[in-house]
């Protein structure tokens, strides 16, 4: 025992701050949730647990629903053609009627994905407990907010209390310094940090990204971060909130205002690990040096610097990791040492909770425009929520889009997992800019390759893996990209 007790991560500040019942020996501890969000896949057995048991929604106030993840991205004015997609939307809007929930059904504009709609309406703020029945629960950790995945038994023990029972976590420090290279993006760090520490590297753990290059990140591209923090196993991914936090946060429709707003402010910048805090594990990260990065495999650690080639299973000294090479080689149709950028691909998927907010489609604008789609691509540009879509197209980018020769569509998960009609062919190839690369995951034999939307936009232009300065300048324009990197 130390003389006096060290400072507190984040991560157990917000937890500590959420407490009703604190567990004995290492037994979870009884939490408070500010904030349950709710989607049509993973509600309809805790709905259905309610009623059976005769319960009311704890507090519909703090409850709020849409509609993602079976949602059609075209003619979403006609009936949903697949039955099973047709009845999750219906259930969804049946329980939410008679529970009383609030429900953004398609075509509302503010329908989307579930990840997208909390934060911009500014129902995601710091600090507070935020759960969700989906994994990528963990993007609201962008704001400071300790936010969770769970499970649907657990959705329904929300529903009925308002509380969570939560084992206690350990805590790890990523630590990302120095200035990230033009056409280096967010998606490429976190890609890297998965690369390193591997899909099971977090497990157990609540991450804290900091340092200089994520302090230098927008609102969206941090999100892009902890949104993926689950594909390294860990429990939720957080960053300490910020000036940027606040000026992403002032004047969201659900943000405190005035008097209560300075107060929120105030608290909120209370948020931050104490110098003399301890993690429980520390992981480092150079941005001077990183490069764009896709993955070649089947699971999101299975990442590489696109200037690489495809690694052999020999490169692997683990037997299992050698292994799991060997079978995401033979699936994504991949030999060793072909450079990555030699590899065509046929489809780009411009969307998902991890790259369809507004910054992820203007950075992509900015490269495609003047510029000419290679001919054998189809490239979807899937915005992650109406409101997304309604900006984009008041700023002109549907028309850049189009122009080009993408498909422009309506708001959802889309390919990131087909669950609606958007899905790869068996054997087709795709750059996507979603979170899981896994067999099948964009439809039966798909290959998937998780890129970076600006990896993605110079992949459609030159119809293989290819980074924006890959691209021929564009005549009048200075060498070099547009690419900020800030997303
Ligand atoms: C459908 C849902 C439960 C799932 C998740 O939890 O992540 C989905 O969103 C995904 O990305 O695979
Ligand atoms: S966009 Fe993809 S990762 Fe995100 S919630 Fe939907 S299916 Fe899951």
């Amino acid at each position: 025992m130390g003389e006096h007790a060290a400072g507190r991560t984040l991560a157990e500040k917000v937890w500590d701050g959420h407490v009703v019942a604190k567990g004995e020996d290492g037994a979870p501890d009884l939490l408070y949730i500010d904030l349950h969000l709710v989607h049509e896949v993973t509600s309809p057995q805790a709905f259905e647990g309610l009623r059976l048991a005769g319960r009311k929604l704890r507090r519909p106030d703090l409850t709020i629903a849409t509609e993602d993840h079976n949602t059609p991205t075209l003619a979403i004015d006609k009936p949903i053609a697949d039955p099973v997609s047709r009845t999750q939307i219906e259930t969804l809007r049946a329980n939410c009627a008679e529970f009383g929930v609030r429900l953004h059904p398609l075509g509302d504009a503010e329908q989307g994905i579930v990840h997208v709609v909390g934060p911009q309406l500014g129902l995601t703020q710091p600090g507070l407990t935020v759960v969700c029945g989906d994994s990528h629960t963990s993007t609201h950790g962008a704001f400071g907010a300790l936010a969770m995945g769970i499970g649907t038994s657990e959705v329904e023990h929300v529903m009925a209390t308002q509380t969570l029972s939560l084992k206690p976590f350990k805590t790890m420090a990523i630590n990302v310094e120095g200035t990230l290279r033009p056409g280096v993006t967010s998606k490429d760090i976190i890609l890297a940090v998965i690369a390193k520490i591997g899909t099971g590297g977090g497990q157990g753990y609540v991450l804290e990204y900091r340092g200089s290059a994520i302090r230098a990140l927008s609102m969206e591209a941090r999100m892009t971060i902890c949104n993926m923090s689950i594909e390294a196993g860990a429990r939720a991914g957080m960053v300490a909130p910020d000036e940027t936090t606040f000026a992403y946060l002032k004047g969201k429709p659900h943000a405190p205002q005035g008097a209560d707003w300075d107060a929120a402010v105030e608290h909120w910048k209370s948020l931050v690990t104490d110098p003399d805090a301890v993690f429980d594990a520390e992981v480092f990260l150079d941005a001077d040096e990183l490069e764009p990065f896709v993955t070649w495999g089947t699971n999101p650690g299975q990442g590489i610097s696109l200037s690489g080639a495809v690694p052999s299973p020999e490169d692997f000294g683990d037997e299992n990791a050698k292994a799991a090479a060997e079978r995401a080689l033979e699936y994504m149709d991949l030999q060793p040492g072909t450079p990555m950028k030699d590899i065509r691909v046929d489809t780009v998927f411009l969307g998902s909770c991890t790259n369809s907010r507004i910054e992820d489609l203007r950075i992509a604008a900015d490269i495609i425009r003047g510029r000419e789609k290679d001919p054998d691509i189809r490239m979807m540009v899937v915005p992650g929520s109406a409101r997304v879509r309604l900006e984009a197209e008041a700023e002109g980018l549907d028309k850049v889009f189009k122009d080009f020769g993408a498909e422009w569509r309506f708001a959802g998960c889309s390919m990131c997992l087909g669950m609606n009609p958007d899905q790869l062919e068996p054997g087709e190839r795709c750059a996507s800019t979603s979170n899981r690369n896994f067999e099948g995951r964009q439809g039966k034999g798909g290959r998937t390759h998780l890129v970076s939307p600006v990896v993605a936009a110079a992949t459609a232009v030159r119809g293989t893996l290819s980074s924006p300065s890959d691209l021929d300048p564009l005549p009048g324009a200075a060498a070099g990209t547009t690419a900020t990197a800030a997303a």
